[in-house]
């Protein structure tokens, strides 16, 4: 492949913290090697529509620290259709543009494959979601921030749980991955902690409170996934542990979109720089079709097709870590 002249940017899918620093990151280093950059407003979507603008270095600054993406993010219906695509190429072509770096999460990196396996266009990938659900990356930008902002959110009903001796449901996101509630779970002290890898169910959940009634609990936390069976009804479990368990006052916190925005972690601003950076090398180097991921703290480049296969595999230590330490 031809060393790209032009690449453009784009922010896809739900947006995540860190999203800002990647963009950033993309835009210097592409000035840096004196190639043009143009970002993408609005994802796949605005891609179709030619919603395009030149980006300099001084057009990135001050938004290292800004939560939420100031492209924007689309969740596109029509790029998964494939007038939509080609829209989106004769657009790409029209404008020069020879490559296409797209920061977002399992869903973007599915349409990016199919657009490249139509059109043999250059597309490389930047991991950007809070929910960590990608393969072949430790982590994915905006998931540390996600985790600090549960934690500070868990700290703040812990406070009022114990007041009141009360138990507390509370629901974060991860659309089919659990990585959000165990690790916040730890971190947070839970009780118990649900997750879609385990699916416990409401039987095993009674067995415990019960357990940890007797153990001399006053109060407790269980941190629900909301992809988990029993999470997808938060409010009919609490009805049902009620009913069950009648010691038990129960109160549900939906933590939900909170959870997608702010200042974005220190870690999570120097995995986006490095990212960015590496896509814009991998493009340099001739790679396409690959997302640039982090895996013992060095950057890679693994196929969309790995990236995209979804790993269920629960951590059993962090499972056993979280049943030890809430005894
Ligand atoms: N199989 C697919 N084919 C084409 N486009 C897709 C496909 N899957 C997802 N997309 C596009 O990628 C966008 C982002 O995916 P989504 O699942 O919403 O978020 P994320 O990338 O964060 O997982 C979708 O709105 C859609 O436009
Ligand atoms: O904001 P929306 O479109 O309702 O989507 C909610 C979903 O997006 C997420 O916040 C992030 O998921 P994606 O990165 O796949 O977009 C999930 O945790 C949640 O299930
Ligand atoms: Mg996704």
């Amino acid at each position: 492949m031809k060393k790209p002249t032009k690449i453009a940017v784009l922010t896809s899918g739900g947006d995540a913290p860190g999203m800002n620093a990647a963009i950033r990151a993309v835009v210097r280093s592409c000035a840096y090697h004196k190639l043009s950059c143009i970002g993408v407003y609005r994802g796949f979507q605005g891609l179709i529509e030619g919603d395009f603008k030149e980006l300099g270095p001084r057009t990135v600054k001050n938004i290292i620290n800004r939560g939420g993406t100031f492209l924007k993010s689309a969740r596109s219906k029509d790029f998964r259709t494939e007038e939509g695509r080609k829209k989106a190429y004769s657009n790409l072509k029209n404008e020069r543009i020879e490559a296409l770096v797209v920061i977002g999460g399992d869903g973007t990196f599915a349409g990016a494959s199919a657009f490249m396996r139509e059109f043999n266009f250059p597309v490389v990938g930047i991991p950007g979601t809070i929910d960590n659900d990608i393969n072949g990356t430790d982590f994915t930008i905006g998931y540390d921030t996600a985790l600090n902002t549960v934690v500070e959110a868990i700290d703040k009903i812990r406070d009022t749980a114990n007041s009141h001796n009360r138990l507390f449901l509370v629901e974060v996101m991860g659309r089919d991955a659990g990585d959000i509630a165990l690790n916040a779970g730890i971190g947070a002290g839970a009780e118990e902690i649900l997750i879609p890898e385990q699916n416990m169910g409401r039987g095993r959940l009674l067995e415990s409170l019960s357990r940890s009634k007797k153990s001399g609990k006053t109060s407790s936390i269980v941190v629900v996934s909301e992809g988990d069976e029993a999470g997808k009804n938060i409010f009919g479990l609490a009805k049902y542990i009620e009913e069950n368990l009648t010691e038990y006052e129960v109160r549900v916190t939906v933590l939900g979109h909170i959870q997608r925005g702010g200042s974005p972690s220190c870690y999570d601003r120097v995995l986006a720089s490095r990212l960015g950076v590496g896509a814009v090398d991998a493009l340099l180097r001739g790679e396409t079709n690959v997302m640039i991921g982090i895996v013992h703290n060095s950057v890679v480049s693994v196929p969309f097709s790995e990236a995209i296969k979804g790993s269920n595999a629960i951590d059993e230590e962090l499972i056993r870590v979280a049943d030890i330490i809430s005894i």
